[in-house]
């Protein structure tokens, strides 16, 4: 992170009108259609006295047609923590968390049973709006994806006009988003010059730049440093470190020190089921489960 004061630390319960532009609703949940207001919505309640979001998993199936790839998990990934999920090759965890945010469904013949709950709001129910929820539940990939033709300003921006957010200042709040994901310093001059022509593991803060402008309450990253260098990777595990202070972040990862490094807890799944999850101390010290067990000790990846 750079020395500037942490903007992402900006109390944002105190800040609704420019908390993402995520629909103001006038149906008994947010996240309902006909609801697009420019700039503003009636936040979904956070626990009392909290300012994080929480996303509650019952019985999640993910299916491709026939075969069922996520068999039923159970599992709650915490306001304010890291959820660190790890798993052997094809366990589901991609799978699970493109469910999370409905991306899933745009696959041809795929599709999830089961309950998933934004503080208590099912993001599945007929009727909602698939922009709000992805403007609520941010997503950052494997390999940085900045927009070949926007320079850094215009990507950082994009969320903002492709969710016509236009009660707040696109320029401060680029440079709000550029902070936080501890981009600022090394961009503040050529904020015009295009997003390709940063480093990798610069393109990939710009891309969390991008996704936190838009003020998201969930951010799941897939990969997010498998593309990246150790430096950049260390970069970028501590801006997680920092956004998990204003946000509950999913992170998938091969990795399993980066999981030991950065998560609060840890999700193991194999097979498409979810084994264990708890403290991440505990998932690689002893936990509770033989499997977890011989994956965390490199018997089998
Ligand atoms: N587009 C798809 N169509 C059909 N099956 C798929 C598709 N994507 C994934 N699968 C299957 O779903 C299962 C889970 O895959 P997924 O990518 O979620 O696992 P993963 O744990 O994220 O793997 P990896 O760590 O290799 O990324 C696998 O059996 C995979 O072959």
């Amino acid at each position: 992170m750079t020395s500037d004061p942490a903007p992402v630390r900006e109390p944002r319960t105190t800040d609704p009108q420019t908390s993402g532009g995520i629909p103001v609703s006038t149906h008994d949940s947010p996240l309902q259609t006909p609801a697009t207001v420019a700039g503003g919505r009636a936040p979904v309640a956070p626990a009392q006295g909290s300012t994080g979001h929480t996303v509650t998993l019952h019985g999640v199936k993910s299916f491709y047609g026939d075969n069922m790839a996520v068999k039923g998990v159970d599992l709650e990934y915490r306001a304010n923590e890291v959820t660190a999920m790890i798993g052997p090759s094809g366990c589901g965890k991609s799978t699970l968390l493109r469910s999370i945010n409905r991306m899933h469904e745009e696959i041809p013949g795929a599709r999830v049973e089961g309950e998933i709950l934004l503080d208590g709001v099912d993001i599945n129910a007929p009727g909602t709006d698939i922009v709000a929820i992805r403007r609520m539940i941010g997503m950052v990939f494997q390999r940085p994806n900045p927009f070949p033709t926007m320079s850094i300003r215009e990507n950082v921006a994009a969320g903002l006009k492709f969710n016509k957010i236009k009660d707040v200042d696109h320029d401060e709040r680029v440079e709000w988003a550029l902070r936080g994901a501890g981009l600022w310093d090394e961009v503040k001059d050529r904020l015009n010059a295009p997003g390709v022509g940063l480093s990798g593991g610069q393109q990939q803060r710009l891309c969390i730049a991008r996704t936190i402008a838009i003020k998201p309450d969930v951010i799941l990253m897939d990969e997010p440093c498998s593309a990246l260098d150790p430096i950049a990777t260390l970069k970028v595990e501590e801006l997680i470190q920092e956004l998990k202070q204003d946000f509950t972040i999913v992170l998938v990862t091969h990795n399993m020190q980066q999981a030991a490094r950065v998560g609060d807890r840890t999700a193991f799944m194999y097979l498409g089921d979810l084994v264990e999850v708890d403290a991440t101390e505990k998932i690689f010290t002893n936990p509770s489960d033989p499997r977890t067990e011989e994956y965390v000790s490199g018997k089998f990846s």
